[in-house]
C-alpha cells in the first residue's frame, strides 16, 4: 500500500510540475477545460462526454510524452543535430495526430449541435 502512495505521490508531482512549468502541457488542459465547459454547454450526452473525455486525454498524455522527450534529448544534449530534430520532429507529429483526430470528433459532435 505504501509502494502504491509513493507512485501516486510521484505521478502527482509529475501532473502538477508539467501544468506548472511546461506552457504546452498547460495550454493542452487549458483546452481541455474549455473542451468540457462546451459539452456542458451544448449538453452532451453521456457517450459524447466519454469521446470528449478520450481525446482531452489523448491529447494530454501525447504532449506531456513529447515533452518528456524533447526534454530528454535536451538533457542529453543541447548541440545542434539533424537526429535530435528529428526525434523531437516526430513526437510533436504524435501530438499533431491526436490534436487532429480531437478536432474531426470536436465538429461531428458539436457542430450539429451549433446548428440545430
Ligand atoms: N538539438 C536540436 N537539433 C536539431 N534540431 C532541433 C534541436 N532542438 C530542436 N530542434 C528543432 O526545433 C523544433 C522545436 O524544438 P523545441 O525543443 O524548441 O520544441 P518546441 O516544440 O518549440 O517546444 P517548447 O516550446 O516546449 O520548447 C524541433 O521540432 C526540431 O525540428
Amino acid at each position: 500500500m505504501k509502494w502504491l502512495q509513493g507512485r501516486f505521490k510521484y505521478a502527482w508531482q509529475g501532473v502538477t510540475n508539467g501544468i506548472m512549468k511546461d506552457k504546452s502541457i498547460r495550454f493542452q488542459f487549458i483546452g481541455g477545460l474549455l473542451a468540457f465547459f462546451a459539452a456542458a454547454i451544448l449538453r452532451c450526452s453521456v457517450w459524447e462526454w466519454l469521446w470528449i473525455l478520450l481525446c482531452v486525454t489523448l491529447v494530454i498524455v501525447a504532449e506531456t510524452f513529447n515533452s518528456c522527450i524533447e526534454r530528454c534529448v535536451d538533457y542529453i544534449s543541447l548541440e545542434r543535430d539533424p537526429r535530435a530534430g528529428l526525434i523531437k520532429d516526430m513526437a510533436a507529429a504524435a501530438v499533431m495526430i491526436v490534436c487532429g483526430f480531437a478536432f474531426v470528433s470536436a465538429i461531428v459532435i458539436m457542430v450539429p449541435k451549433l446548428i440545430g
